[in-house]
């Protein structure tokens, strides 16, 4: 039998090969959890090696040495390099291979293709009628335009129904007259329009006789097909660099009374006709499809990014030797130590539990595209629910991890050598974008209100709440039951999401008796109302995990995993459990017992640690870090990193004639005086 660990070479560093000979399973069969096939797993190597054996997609240069403009364009010319290989190295019909290729060549900062492929093509897909996806889908698809989804003005993100853009409807030249009346009213953030793209899909209150019908999504043309040049009546231009994800140009869009013909409303699910007749959609938040296509396949981003992190810095743990545990013994590697086990194996449950609960999502996720195709609606409220809450839970726990991974790995994890905070910037964005994390978590305390009135007005409630209709036990089971069973654990979180959700209900019930408006009375209880949403939103992921490990066919997979689900609940049920001992649910023995089953835990997963990530199967070209180099030969990589710093292309800096040396002579004159 060969080596269960699939990264061992010849000439890899010892204390990493000394990991990677102690997994107990087949790193890549776990790939195929994690990817959720084994074929998925074997096309995402596949694609790495054929990318490796193209020299320009290779990076110029470590990303970090390069400015913004010359990210911006190292990004296009690979994407330029990318399209004459496309058709070979992945199947462009297939989102998960396109991600990796993206992944593996250019990395999470960006390219001027990002928002074209996450937003435009899906809302003209969700939302053009057949004759507009001839007009611009399928060109989209060929790349021959490219575009952007420009939703968001300076002024207003979050509330959808005060976009200050208007799209008023001229009845006599069947137009629409697209109008930016303000400066706040400019779009202000889409990916790509600053300067990559000639289209766009901008959503705008549509007006109809002077009466508003809320946003609506309008294919507007921006620049020349051939010179790029912005047309006339728009002015477009880039909003300046960001924390992070710098090579994509976030951009601004002023449109001065720009007319554009009827047939340019995305007109599938809803309608103006030539006399301006207004026809509903079937459900009125159909047009809201891109940002439920972006936030479905959020988990799997957050996971991957993640995983990132906590491949780096556990590769790093394994061949940083620092300090004694025994002191007659060699210094330990700084992942023998407890404390930076519980920094780092919880996170590596969480990653993979995220991708565990983002594959059940995405498949929800299709059914209700599928649905909707044909009118059907009946399943979006649940999806938004689902969405809403995952994507804020899962962004801020994301956020949380990087940085432990960051600390985790001491001084070098501040440099970019590391390319941990390049990560922790790409990846916390998305606690803001595709709907403000507050905002979402409200999103889904509306749908968690419904249910837990439904249930007091003694009705049946099923599926995603059915568990607030179901028995409950006063007392937690948890080490009070001959078996092991997780089931203990998720009645236990059932328990406090069901206690916090009726908590928050009985308050806002409270007041609303008492006479508030509801929007006051909804606001003085908005933590609790978010709370209830994180709580049911860790209950779906820990559920979600346990199922797919009750899933799993082969022994050593499940066993491993059956590892990291163990850590999880106990990690994460310590994380919440002041809800539980409030009540009594749990009780001090029973802390204490969950106490000890996460220390065990942490020595349990410790042997495979590496192992864990490594499964993840993160090339060196995509991880793009030097403490997370795969054969751990970190040192003297870090020396040759630093070599391209421009400041070490002279001896001497020009500041030190000019400010430096003028310091020093003054110092010097002044200490002889
Ligand atoms: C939802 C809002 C907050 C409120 O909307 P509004 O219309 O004002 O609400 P109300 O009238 O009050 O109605 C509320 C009711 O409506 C229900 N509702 C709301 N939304 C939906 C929905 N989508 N589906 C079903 N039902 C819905 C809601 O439940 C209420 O029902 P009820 O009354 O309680 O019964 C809205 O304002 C809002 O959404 N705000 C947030 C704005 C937002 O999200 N903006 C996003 C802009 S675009 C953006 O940010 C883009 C970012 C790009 C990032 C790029 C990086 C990408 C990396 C990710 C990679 C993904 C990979 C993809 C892979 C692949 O493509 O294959
Ligand atoms: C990297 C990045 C990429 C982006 N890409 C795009 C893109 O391609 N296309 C696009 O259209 N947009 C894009 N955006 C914009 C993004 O979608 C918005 O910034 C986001 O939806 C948040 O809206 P906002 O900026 O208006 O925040 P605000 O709503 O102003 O948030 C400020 C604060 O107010 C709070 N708040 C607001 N409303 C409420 C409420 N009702 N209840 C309680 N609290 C509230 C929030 O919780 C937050 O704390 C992008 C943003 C980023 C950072």
């Amino acid at each position: 039998m060969g080596n269960l660990n699939k990264e061992i070479r010849d000439g890899d560093h010892p204390d990493i090969t000394e990991e990677r000979l102690k997994s107990t399973f087949d790193t890549h069969k776990m790939a195929a959890q994690i990817y959720n096939s084994q074929r998925a797993a074997d096309r995402r190597n596949e694609i790495t090696s054929a990318v490796l054996k193209i020299p320009e997609l290779q990076d110029i240069k470590p990303l970090p040495f390069l400015s913004r403009e010359e990210k911006v364009e190292e990004a296009a010319r690979k994407i330029g390099i990318l399209s004459e290989h496309l058709y070979d190295l992945v199947n462009v019909n297939d989102g998960a291979e396109l991600y990796h290729l993206n992944n593996v060549v250019i990395g999470g900062e960006g390219n001027p293709l990002a928002l074209h492929g996450v937003m435009f093509i899906p809302v003209l897909q969700a939302q053009a009628t057949d004759e507009q996806k001839k007009k611009w889908l399928y060109r989209a698809m060929k790349r021959e335009i490219i575009g952007t989804y420009a939703q968001t003005e300076m002024g207003h993100g979050s509330n959808l129904r005060k976009l200050e853009t208007t799209a008023t409807y001229d009845k006599a030249t069947e137009e629409f007259v697209l109008n930016s009346p303000t400066t706040t009213s400019m779009k202000w953030w889409p990916g790509n329009l600053g300067k990559s793209t000639n289209y766009a899909v901008v959503v705008a209150t549509l007006i109809i006789n002077e009466k508003d019908y809320g946003p609506h999504s309008f294919m507007v043309q921006l620049r020349d097909e051939n010179t790029h040049k912005p047309l006339p009546n728009i002015e477009v231009g880039d909003i300046g660099p960001k924390m992070a994800y710098n090579a994509t140009d976030n951009g601004f869009l002023k449109l001065n009374h720009l007319r554009i013909p009827r047939t340019n409303m995305l007109m599938k699910h809803v309608k103006v006709e030539k006399d301006g007749t207004y026809i509903k959609p079937p459900h009125a938040k159909m047009s809201y499809s891109a940002m439920v296509h972006v936030r479905a396949h959020m988990n799997n981003t957050m996971a991957y990014f993640l995983a990132s992190s906590l491949t780096i810095a556990v590769r790093y743990s394994s061949i940083r030797r620092q300090g004694h545990i025994n002191p007659k013994e060699p210094e330990v590697k700084v992942l023998e130590y407890q404390t930076q086990q519980h920094r780092l194996f919880p996170h590596i449950a969480r990653a993979y539990a995220f991708s565990f609960a983002g594959a059940e999502t995405v498949r929800l996720y299709e059914k209700v595209k599928k649905d909707m195709e044909s009118g059907e609606t009946e399943l979006m409220a649940d999806l938004h629910a689902l969405t809403s809450g995952l994507k804020s839970v899962v962004t801020y726990l994301t956020m949380q991890g990087i940085e432990q991974a960051r600390q985790s790995c001491g001084g070098h994890g501040y440099s970019m050598a590391s390319y941990i905070s390049e990560i922790y910037g790409i990846a916390i964005g998305g606690c803001t974008y595709e709907g403000e994390n507050m905002v979402m978590l409200l999103q889904l305390a509306r749908y968690l209100m419904k249910a837990a009135k439904a249930v007091k007005e003694g009705k049946k409630v099923e599926g995603l709440v059915g568990y607030l209709s179901a028995p409950d036990n006063r007392h937690s089971l948890i080490d009070r039951t001959p078996e092991k069973s997780y089931d203990t654990y998720l009645k236990t979180f059932e328990h406090i999401a069901r206690q916090q959700i009726f908590r928050a209900f009985d308050k806002l019930e409270k007041m609303l008796t008492s006479g508030l408006p509801h929007s006051e009375a909804w606001n003085k209880c908005s933590v609790e109302l978010t709370r209830a949403s994180r709580l049911h939103t860790r209950l779906f992921i820990a559920q979600a995990f346990a199922r797919r490990v009750h899933d799993v066919v082969d022994f050593h997979i499940k066993e491993a995993l059956d590892d990291l689900l163990h850590l999880h609940l106990n990690y994460e049920l310590l994380d919440v459990a002041s809800y539980a001992l409030e009540d009594g649910h749990l009780c001090g023995e029973q802390m204490n017992f969950i106490r000890s089953e996460l220390y065990r835990s942490l020595g349990k997963i410790r042997p495979n640690a590496v192992s864990y990530v490594d499964a993840w199967e993160l090339s060196d070209m995509e991880l793009r870090s030097v403490l997370g180099r795969r054969d751990g030969h970190v040192y003297e990589n870090l020396y040759k990193w630093a070599q391209n710093s421009s400041l070490n292309r002279t001896d001497v800096l020009p500041v030190f004639e000019k400010y430096l040396k003028p310091l020093m002579m003054s110092a010097r004159k002044n200490s002889k005086l």
